[in-house]
């Protein structure tokens, strides 16, 4: 089934085009890689994808259903309920700790307190930081931040994940450790995740890789790993 549509997307910051009329499928469960040049517009279509920005022109759907015409209530709904994000700092919540801060989507969702308490820490195991369920971001490492960020995306199991750099602040090792981490969950869950990096080396990971130029899609591709031998599903 197709998870997200953009149809002729358009978008532009005043006389700056960032997207000039993309289109493109999503399939679900399906791990791409949106990749290409520095200002090509990789940001902007993961934001106009997610509901986070309103396309100027074309059409955005997700499921079937057209999203980027409906009202901010209804996609900030969307974001939380269907969706998980994911950037290249993760924003975690400086004056919680890591544990409060994964269950900070659950507690919003209408999870009592213990029980998401107790879920936020099985994310935290699966993300190799329970040690830090109780340390607050100041005190982690930028490897362990991105892991409560990425136990923090994923703890209300959303259908999509969208992850904009989100090793970008990390050195090459401990950056490949959390994709790989959140690629092994992703395929666990059958989540579809749309990945913008500009890191060839990561991209490898996706089943599939979106290359933009200049605001248009320049060329689709496997990613590097489905080319191995032996494959990987
Ligand atoms: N908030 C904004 N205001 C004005 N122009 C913007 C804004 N955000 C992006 N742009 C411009 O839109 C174009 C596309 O930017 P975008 O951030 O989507 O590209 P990108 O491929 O993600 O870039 P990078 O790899 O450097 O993050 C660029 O020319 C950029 O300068």
């Amino acid at each position: 089934m197709t998870q997200l549509q953009a149809r002729a997307v358009v978008k532009a910051y005043g006389a700056t085009p960032a997207l000039r009329g993309i289109t493109l499928d999503v399939a679900e469960g399906e791990i791409v890689a949106v990749t290409g040049p520095s200002g090509c517009g990789k940001s902007t279509l993961l934001h106009c994808l997610a509901g986070i920005l309103r396309p100027d022109a074309g059409e955005v759907h997700y499921r079937g259903r057209r999203i980027d015409n409906t009202s901010e209530a209804a996609r900030s709904r969307l974001r939380r309920t269907e969706f998980g994000v994911l950037f290249q700092f993760g924003q975690l919540v400086a004056e919680l700790t890591a544990a409060e801060n994964v269950a900070l989507p659950l507690l919003l969702a209408g999870t009592r307190r213990r029980a998401a308490r107790t879920v936020a820490l099985s994310w935290l195991d699966r993300l190799g930081v329970a040690e830090v369920a109780d340390v607050r971001p100041g005190e982690m490492s930028g490897g362990q931040q991105q892991r409560c960020a990425t136990a923090r995306a994923l703890v209300t199991e959303p259908r999509v994940l969208f992850a904009d750099e989100p090793t970008g602040a990390l050195d090459t090792l401990s950056g490949e450790q959390v994709l790989t981490q959140v690629v092994r969950l992703a395929r666990e869950q059958r989540t579809t995740v749309v990945l913008v990096t500009h890191e060839p080396r990561i991209a490898g990971y996706a089943d599939r890789e979106i290359v933009l130029r200049d605001g248009t899609v320049d060329h689709t591709g496997l990613g590097l790993d489905a080319a191995l031998p032996g494959g990987r599903r």
